[in-house]
């Protein structure tokens, strides 16, 4: 009787414990996905899924493969300083076949022993795990992904697990990565030329002003080029507004060739471009205009099927080096907006350098 009091009391203590540690995984993922429905930048939702996951989880690996076959993901985190192992376990493809290779049709979650076979290219800096479970992300019933955890445990996901807590995850996953992938497309073109593909005038704003203030806290010279396209009407009001605009992509993208990745190049509005070159005296600065003058001027531009015309530039340069009157963003850009005035007037073609 005794006995049987103890051994009901040992089943029911297991029980408890059992329950007590789901309570306490299940609070652990309400507050992994309270993280990643926080997230607002790209960077930061990564770092959840690449690095945080790892830990909270007790994994060996986690990466990610996304589909992406017009590098709309990988034109967004270009311009960010990401650590290197996501080089590593952050994986695109640009062929749709890539990732239904790792489903069935029904798109559930694979969990299986690991196989180098088949999934080394999702784990490629570990050639020794135990089990692997692989998530498909879909968004609007379209694979758009795979969420791959990787354990060197290899009874640790195993086809006779239960994987719908796994499937919830990779739906919150899936749902984030949209979200926050369309906020970065957002933010970016508010700050981008739709015409030209260059950074738009709000953009150039904000830097401008960021540059000043480290150029003054740094004590190096600023140079500001006021660039304004001689006579552009002219090619409007003759071979119409359509050839404008290509004259104009093609002249933003020749200028972006011509700077250094650390130089700002913005549309400021129609034919005028600004362009900030950071830690450049006004000697070097005026070299600079010069070349790009003379190269542009060399080039041509297809205005129709069979004409083909040359253009010219006016550039005005002001430069803040401590020395002079110019101490805030608005004078360096209106010095540099005087000079181009001044290059006009003076007979077009050419460089005028603020005093
Ligand atoms: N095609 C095209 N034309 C534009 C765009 N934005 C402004 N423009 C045109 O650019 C022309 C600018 O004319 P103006 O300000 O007189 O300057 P300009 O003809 O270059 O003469 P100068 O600057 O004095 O040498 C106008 O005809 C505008 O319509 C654009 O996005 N596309």
């Amino acid at each position: 009787m005794r006995k049987d009091a103890t051994t009901l009391q040992d089943r029911l203590d297991a029980l408890l414990r059992i329950a007590k540690s789901n309570e306490r995984k299940q609070t652990h993922f309400q507050q992994y996905e309270l993280s990643l429905l926080n997230c607002s930048s790209l960077q930061a939702l990564l770092q959840l899924i690449l690095e945080e996951h790892v830990q909270r989880f007790q994994l060996t690996s986690v990466t990610l493969l996304l589909f992406d076959p017009e590098y709309t993901f990988r034109r967004l985190i270009e311009g960010l300083v990401l650590p290197s192992v996501w080089q590593s376990t952050l994986i695109f493809t640009e062929t749709q076949a890539t990732l239904d290779q790792y489903f069935n049709l029904q798109r559930t979650p694979r969990l299986c022993s690991f196989s180098a076979d088949q999934h080394s290219r999702l784990f490629p800096d570990h050639p020794n795990l135990g089990s692997v479970a692989l998530l498909p992300l879909i968004r609007q019933r379209k694979l758009i992904g795979s969420l791959n955890l990787g354990s060197r445990n290899a009874s640790r996901f195993q086809p006779d697990i239960g994987s719908q807590f796994l499937q919830h995850m990779a739906a919150v996953v899936a749902a984030c990565l949209e979200n926050t992938r369309l906020h970065e497309e957002i933010k970016l073109v508010g700050l981008r030329d739709p015409l030209t593909g260059i950074n738009n005038r709000r953009f150039f704003d904000q830097r401008i002003d960021e540059e000043v203030s480290r150029a003054k806290r740094q004590h190096s010279p600023l140079s500001c080029l006021f660039v304004d396209l001689d006579h552009f009407k002219r090619i409007n009001d003759q071979y119409g507004h359509a050839a404008g605009d290509a004259v104009l992509k093609q002249v933003a993208s020749l200028l972006n060739q011509l700077l250094r990745s650390t130089d700002v190049l913005a549309r400021f509005g129609g034919e005028e471009f600004v362009i900030l070159l950071t830690d450049t005296p006004a000697n070097a600065a005026a070299d600079i205009a010069q070349r790009m003058r003379i190269h542009l001027s060399q080039q041509f531009f297809a205005v129709n099927a069979n004409k083909q015309i040359q253009i010219t530039l006016s550039i005005g340069l002001a430069t803040m080096n401590h020395s002079n009157q110019i101490h805030t963003s608005h004078q360096l850009l209106q010095a540099a907006d005087q000079a181009v005035y001044a290059a006009k007037i003076s007979g077009r073609n050419r460089i005028h350098q603020a005093p």
